[in-house]
Formats: C-alpha cells, structure tokens, sequence
C-alpha cells in the first residue's frame, strides 16, 4: 500500500464512489465487485460503506493507466494491477485500478477485479500486507473462486485489530 498520513479511520461510516469504469466489463459487474469488495470487510467490522455519485467520497475509486494524477503511475500490461493508500484525508483511502490490466468479473482470464479490490480496501482501511501466503492481504495475487470467496482468518484477524 502507499503509506498515508493515519492508519485508521475514525468512524465507521465511510463513503465511497466508482468514478470511472474500465471498458473490461460491464459497468453492473463493476459495481457488483467493488460492493462484494467492501461487504468482505464490512460483515467483520462494525464499518459501514455508502455509495455516492457526485462530490468526493472517502474512498474514491478510479481506472487509470502510466501517469494517472498522483506520484505513482503505472506501469503498463502486468506489473502493478493497482494501488491504494492508507486512510487519510484527500487522496487516503483511494484506489487505482491500472487500464491496462484486463479485469473481469469471474472468468479466469484476465485478474478478477473483485479479488484485487478486496485486496486494495484492505489497504483503504489501514492493513498493511500480511506474510501469510493464505491471506488476501498478501502481496501475490491468487486466483480463488468469487463466488465461494471467504475472507482468511489472517485477515480477520488483521482488520478486527484495528476495527474489530
Ligand atoms: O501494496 C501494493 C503494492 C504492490 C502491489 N502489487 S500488485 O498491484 O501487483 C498486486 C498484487 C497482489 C494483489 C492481490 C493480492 C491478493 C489477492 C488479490 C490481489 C493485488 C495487487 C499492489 C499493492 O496493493
Ligand atoms: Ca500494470
Ligand atoms: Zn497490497
Ligand atoms: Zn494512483
């Protein structure tokens, strides 16, 4: 993750908006796995999220390829997938999704964007990455099935520390 300035949120109720989608997939499966990403942490922790379309969001979420806007761009096809910074606030919190992964909805052609995002939230919400290959905050991406996904007790663990 990128390091920010806290590294937690102070309450429970965040807010979060997709600000662009990547032409990967459809836009309703792009909602359906950023929502699953976030109600992985949410059914473990009091945090609540909300969805909001205009203005600026706790955790804004966007696709972007090479330089994007911050100090870290991407890097093309591979490499990176995506980035996110620690709760904060501005830029904390945000996720980067790199255009120039190709992400689907639960094919195993391309990076399932509903892993990496629950991967990157982690990060949103202050965990840093875990050394336990098992975990989904470990730094590899894994392929494991979205639809029977269960968040690793490292994890639990992990995010209960800092909200449980
Ligand atoms: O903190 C960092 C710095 C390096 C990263 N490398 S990455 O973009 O290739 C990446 C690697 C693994 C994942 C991942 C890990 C477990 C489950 C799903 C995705 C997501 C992104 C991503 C990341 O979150
Ligand atoms: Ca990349
Ligand atoms: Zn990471
Ligand atoms: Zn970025």
């Amino acid at each position: 993750s990128i390091t920010g300035s806290n590294f937690k949120w102070g309450g429970n109720s965040l807010t979060y908006r997709i600000e662009n989608y990547t032409p990967d997939m459809a836009r309703s499966e792009v909602d359906d796995s950023i929502e699953r990403a976030l109600q992985v942490w949410a059914k473990v922790t009091p945090l609540r999220f909300t969805r909001v379309y205009t203005g600026t969001a706790d955790i804004m979420i966007s696709f972007g390829r090479q330089s994007h806007g911050d100090y870290y761009p991407f890097d093309g096809p591979d490499g990176t997938l995506a980035h996110a910074f620690a709760p904060g606030p501005g830029i904390g919190g945000d996720a980067h999704f790199d255009e120039d992964e190709t992400f689907t909805f639960r094919s195993d052609e391309g990076y399932i964007l509903f892993l990496v995002a629950a991967h990157e939230f982690g990060h949103s919400l202050g965990l840093s990455h875990s050394n336990d290959p098992g975990a989904l905050m470990y730094p590899v991406y894994t392929y494991s099935n979205p639809d029977t996904f269960v968040l690793p007790r490292d994890d639990v663990n992990g995010i209960q520390s800092l909200y449980g």
